[in-house]
């Protein structure tokens, strides 16, 4: 579903992207690990079109999508949930939704409330805010709701727009145990057939939601299995020095 074929990318004299070959298949939850610096988010900004990779190629259902930007990259499938400035504060949970859906679906028409309107729109909120555990919290303002819920809903208005593909840097980032539990919970319930990549320090959610494990350090993937193979490396643990000892 999502391939990278020796993607390679510099900054200067630094390569932070080292050869990275990488291959999803349809459904499949992989966590990347990598310490800080490890070049993480760069391949996500290469995978997404953010940047161009030196050399190298992205393959998306198939196709080469190495030349296509952001915006076709993602009405190809490919999506990804920012922790930044995505949401429209002023407005509600529900209202985040739909303008995502509506965007999607080609209905975003001046007045926005009527395209929120839209069966098609609101057929997408209902689907999302179950999925997401929205419900609740459809009518409040995103001011107003807590620090958890925003996450939940930057991951909704991703799936607002029927990804194929999702990438989540650290969406349990800032979330506090309690939450990254539950947290853990949503993703294992996102449906089967939905690929997805997720950046991750937290290793509990690693080893809770991955059905693979990548790791890269200094641009370069050292493991690639599954996670009861990445409990036993020894090269991970060094890597991880003794926080791998806390998973
Ligand atoms: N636009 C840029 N120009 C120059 N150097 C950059 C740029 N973006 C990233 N880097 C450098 O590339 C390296 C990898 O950064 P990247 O953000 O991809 O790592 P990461 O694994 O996501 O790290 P973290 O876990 O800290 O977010 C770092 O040394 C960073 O300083």
């Amino acid at each position: 579903m999502l391939e990278t074929r020796n993607l390679s990318k510099s900054f200067g004299a630094i390569q932070v992207t080292r050869n990275v070959s990488l291959k999803l298949e349809r459904g499949e939850r992989r966590v990347i690990l990598g310490p800080n610096g490890a070049g993480k988010t760069t391949l996500f900004n290469l995978l997404v079109g953010e940047l161009t990779p030196d050399a190298g190629s992205v393959h998306l259902a198939g196709e080469d999508v190495t030349a296509l930007p952001v915006a076709k990259r993602a009405r190809r499938g490919l999506s990804r949930s920012y922790q930044k400035n995505t949401l429209f504060d002023g407005l509600t949970v529900e209202q985040n939704l739909g303008l995502a859906a509506a965007l999607y679906t080609g209905h975003a028409t001046r007045l926005w409330s009527d395209s929120l309107a839209k069966p098609e729109v609101r057929e997408i909120v209902a689907e999302v805010a179950e999925q997401v555990n929205l419900m609740p919290h459809l009518h409040a303002r995103v001011s107003e709701v807590s620090y958890g819920v925003r996450r939940q809903l930057e991951v909704g208005v991703a799936l607002a727009t029927r990804p194929l593909v999702l990438l989540m840097d650290e969406p349990t980032s800032g979330v506090g145990p309690e939450m990254s539990k539950g947290f853990h919970d949503l993703l294992n319930n996102l449906p089967r057939d939905l690929t997805l990549l997720i950046i991750e320090h937290d290793m509990d959610l690693a080893f809770d939601v991955a059905d693979t494990i990548t790791v890269l350090n200094y641009g370069e993937v050292v493991f690639d299995g599954l996670p009861e193979e990445a409990r036993g490396s020894k090269l991970l643990k060094e890597i991880y020095l003794g926080s791998w000892e806390d998973a």
